[in-house]
């Protein structure tokens, strides 16, 4: 499936849009527990200060309204306003299903079945201003699986603003899949921790009840790059005591829990990984399926390729208040980077299901 701006989109557009700059949602739009937690601060605002506030706030409904006459697609795509005004898009298939993304970190919070049950898992201590990565859900990781030197512990592309360069409802004929198509360009900011000119395309589509993502990292500079990635996938379980992964038997993996600077290489001998303490493991060259059980009778399973290795971690009681209701289970390029040459281009591909194991 390759997603470019053509005829085969409902919509579809190459030009950035105009919030594609980091600060300008976040400064237009009030933060409501500011403006929720106390009165008082309103009632100091002097009335030129609340008619520039109208303005902006007026101006942001404006912006989305107009993103939303471009990329909407009736039943199918919209964008709004999502938690703490950040943008969204709203993903609709017609069985029922339904995904958010975000465009800050390009982040898919929630994904849910016909019967409404979320799949994914946002935490508790999740922000949506900005200050720090979105907590949950499909966050990015890029340039950097981290921890690494110069940047954020994962890399700055959930730390940023994507951008919508497609949208669609119709790319096979007979399926009315929407898809979103989200796009990171490198700047000035990344340029400083990561020197090198790319372009990240990322698109989401519900296929039926499945969610399907695909990121393609181009290089449009001049000199070779490398780089670590892994999508920090969280998923809902009923309780981790009761969770299993399974898919990973046979494959070699570096424990990160005795010491994260110097992982333990070992080996994989169990058909079921459950959980009764803190795991964060890095799986080499893993098989492109594997399955979550999430102790309801469902499990989740993902299909993937282009991502060589698979994560899982849970925090266990380090995260005290959440631990019990979520597990990663992360595709991820670590063990061998991927390199790109000038003008190529790098793909990872994850299908997520859920199936009924009873
Ligand atoms: O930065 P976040 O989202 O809190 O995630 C941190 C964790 O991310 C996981 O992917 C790593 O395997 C862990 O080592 C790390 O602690």
């Amino acid at each position: 499936m390759m997603l470019t701006p053509s005829t085969a989109f409902g919509r579809a557009h190459a030009t950035p849009l105009p919030y594609s700059c980091p600060r300008a949602w976040h400064a237009l739009v009030p933060h409501p527990s500011r403006a929720e937690s106390k009165t008082s601060w309103r009632k100091t605002i002097s009335s030129r200060r609340q008619q520039r506030l109208n303005v902006s706030v007026s101006a942001v409904a404006t912006e989305l309204a107009e993103v939303q006459e471009k990329f909407g697609i009736v039943d199918h795509v919209k964008i709004t306003e999502g938690e703490g005004g950040l943008p969204k898009v709203v993903l609709r298939h017609s069985c029922g299903s339904k995904a958010e993304v975000y465009l800050y970190g390009a982040v898919v919070a929630s994904w849910t079945q016909p019967s409404g049950d979320e799949v994914l898992y946002v935490r508790p201590d999740a922000k949506f201003d900005k200050s720090k990565p979105i907590s949950g859900g499909i966050p990015h990781c890029f340039p950097q699986f981290g921890p690494g030197p110069a940047m954020q512990q994962h890399g700055f592309a959930r730390n940023l603003d994507w951008t919508i360069s497609a949208t669609s409802a119709d790319l096979q004929p007979d399926e009315r899949d929407p898809t979103v198509e989200l796009t990171l360009t490198d700047n000035d900011y990344t340029r400083k921790m990561w020197p090198h000119a790319f372009k990240a395309v990322y698109t989401v589509t519900l296929h039926e009840e499945q969610l399907r993502t695909d990121l393609r990292v181009i290089n449009t500079g001049n000199e070779p790059f490398d780089f670590t990635a892994a999508m920090h996938t969280y998923i809902e379980v009923l309780d981790i005591e009761v969770a299993k992964v399974r898919g990973l038997q046979g494959l070699t993996f570096l424990d990160k829990v005795p010491n994260p600077e110097e992982p333990e290489t070992k080996e994989e001998d169990r058909e079921v990984v459950s959980f009764s303490g803190p795991v964060d493991s890095v799986y080499l060259k893993a098989k492109d399926y594997v399955e979550l059980d999430v102790g309801t009778g469902a499990a989740v399973a993902i299909s993937s390729s282009g991502w060589e290795d698979i994560v899982v971690w849970s925090p266990w009681t380090a995260m005290e208040d959440c631990y019990k209701k979520f597990c990663c289970v992360e595709n991820a390029k670590f063990g061998t980077p991927a390199t790109v040459q000038p003008g190529e281009s790098w793909r990872g591909t994850q299908d997520f299901a859920v199936i009924d194991l009873e």
